[in-house]
């Protein structure tokens, strides 16, 4: 008998052996009353503190079972949703409060203490966490998994593919498909989708540095099941047709199968000496510092990782640099000298219009313009850490077991470090923000490790683009909303005009 088989019988068995109860019963009591008697055990054990031990943070528990999870989900939709969501608990509770979400309490500490707190105690105070659904498609033995020594070996071997060196070495390849990007996709055209472009350039070029760029019809592939996997992989977790996170699983099967396939055809073109330099080449050909190649299992894992994490994140940002350059022509005004400048002092030195690594420093204004960007509408917002021992901070104590979250959004629009906050101004970036206070690729042993790799990616499609392109926005009202990553509610469409600097 399988095992659903045993289930419908013991649930038979109890139905019928419970009279007087309906299963409407029995099921409400599962879905409401188990759940209520737990979060008020949870809630009187929170309460119920040893001697001379501190207290718990202040706050609300919200509603029992959901806690504030609702709330939290809302805010995470809108725009500056998560900003009000902690002003308000600050107003009511203090710097550093509790809230309760997805059934743990999960405490919110206060920018810039609380992010140094945090960076700096990862792996000895605290550890990385995701909700159980989230894990479940990461996969076991991605790097974002692994923790304590484990964590820094892997990423000491995976991120090394990655740091500055790696990245100035890919300069001219990302050059190269930024230039095919812009004169396939946007040439001959009068309006397009930003975001849609974005995307395309984002995912083309995550592709090449994972697996070499497939042909169209796997690449179209990836990028439906890539689609499918990251809109929703932070959805409600129903493992049910119909249901974005049902989605989300199956693409990650189908994700995982065709990376299988390209793994058996990369040690191929190794065997015949002729394989693409990438991140798969070198997973396959480089071991670790402990000797260790790794298993396919875990190379499916983490090429799923970095693909995930390598492609949204940057798309949007250069979605939201198109959106809030157009709103100000004076950044529009700098942005452009800048880029003429570059071509211009290229065509002096009778170079070609190849980017070299000289030319992405000289892009000063145009990395403050992508920094503000990040300031205002990060694309990623913050993310959570367990408690892996009782803890203490601010007079406070943080038990074992629950979540901190640290978030940027709130000290990004916080008038104290960055004055005007409303006000897009790439030249508050002049001089370096106070630290611990702008972290749009969060902080310590956990810092995003495409950081370098992202900036180069960014820089050459903002050259391109200036250097081929005005445009104006067709819908300038269009509002922002999160999702929870930043994003226009129609994704940016823009008229453009070609022009040659
Ligand atoms: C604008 C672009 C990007 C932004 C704003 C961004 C931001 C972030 C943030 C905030 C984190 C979480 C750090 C934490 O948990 O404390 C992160 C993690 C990560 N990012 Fe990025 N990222 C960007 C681009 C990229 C790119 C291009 C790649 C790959 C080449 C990448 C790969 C990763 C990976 C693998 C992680 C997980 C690291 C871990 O758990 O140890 N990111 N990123």
């Amino acid at each position: 008998m399988g095992a659903g088989g045993a289930w419908s019988e013991m649930w038979n068995g109890l139905s019928s052996s419970l009279d007087g109860f309906s299963a409407a019963t029995i099921i409400i009591s599962i879905i409401i009353v188990i759940p209520t008697i737990l979060w008020i055990f949870s809630s009187l054990s929170a309460k119920a503190r040893p001697e001379g031990r501190r207290p718990t943070p202040p706050g609300s528990t919200g509603l029992p079972l959901a806690g504030e999870t609702i709330q939290f989900a809302l805010a995470m939709t809108r725009k500056d949703g998560l900003i009000k969501f902690i002003s308000e608990r600050r107003k009511k509770h203090g710097p550093v409060f509790k809230s309760h979400l997805l059934g743990s309490p999960v405490v919110f500490l206060d920018p810039p203490a609380g992010n140094k707190f945090l960076f700096h105690n990862e792996g000895k105070l605290v550890e990385n966490a995701w909700p159980a659904s989230v894990s479940a498609l990461l996969g076991e033995t991605s790097l974002t998994k692994k923790q304590g020594e484990e964590y820094k070996l892997a990423r000491r071997y995976i991120a090394g593919f990655f740091d500055q060196k790696a990245t100035m070495a890919y300069l001219a390849r990302v050059d190269e498909v930024a230039s095919k990007h812009f004169a396939t996709h946007w040439k001959g055209h009068e309006e397009l989708s930003s975001l849609l472009m974005a995307t395309i350039y984002t995912f083309d070029i995550i592709c090449d540095l994972l697996l070499g760029l497939p042909d169209e019809p796997e690449l179209q592939e990836l990028r439906v099941c890539m689609k499918q996997y990251s809109f929703g992989i932070l959805k409600a977790p129903i493992n049910f047709p119909g249901f974005a996170y049902y989605d989300a699983r199956k693409a990650r099967e189908r994700l995982l199968e065709m990376y299988e396939v390209i793994i058996t055809r990369r040690r191929q073109e190794l065997a015949e000496g002729n394989a693409h330099p990438d991140l798969l080449t070198n997973l396959l050909t480089v071991p670790d510092e402990a000797g260790r190649f790794y298993s396919d299992e875990e190379i499916k894992d983490n090429l799923l990782l970095f693909m995930f994490a390598g492609f949204e994140t940057s798309s949007v940002a250069l979605t939201m640099v198109i959106t809030f350059v157009s709103k100000n022509p004076q950044v529009y005004e700098l942005l452009l000298k800048e880029q003429k400048e570059i071509v211009e002092s290229k065509r002096m030195r009778g170079e070609s219009d190849m980017l070299r690594v000289e030319d992405l420093s000289a892009m000063k204004y145009t990395w403050r313009v992508i920094q503000e960007t990040l300031r205002v509408q990060p694309s990623v917002n913050g993310a959570f850490r367990d408690a892996i021992i009782d803890l203490e901070y601010n007079g406070y104590t943080i038990p074992k077991g629950w979540k901190i979250m640290w978030t940027n959004q709130h000290s990004h629009y916080d008038p104290a470090f960055f004055p005007n906050p409303d006000c897009f101004d790439p030249s508050r970036f002049e001089s370096p923000p106070i630290p611990f206070t702008y972290v749009p690729f969060g902080g310590g042993p956990r810092i995003c490790p495409g950081y370098d790799f992202a900036k180069m990616e960014m820089l050459v499609f903002v050259h391109h683009l200036v250097k081929n392109y005005q445009w104006s926005l067709t819908h300038p009202d269009e509002p922002i909303i999160r999702n929870p990553t930043p994003r226009t509610a129609r994704g940016t469409p823009v008229r453009i005009t070609k022009i040659e600097l």
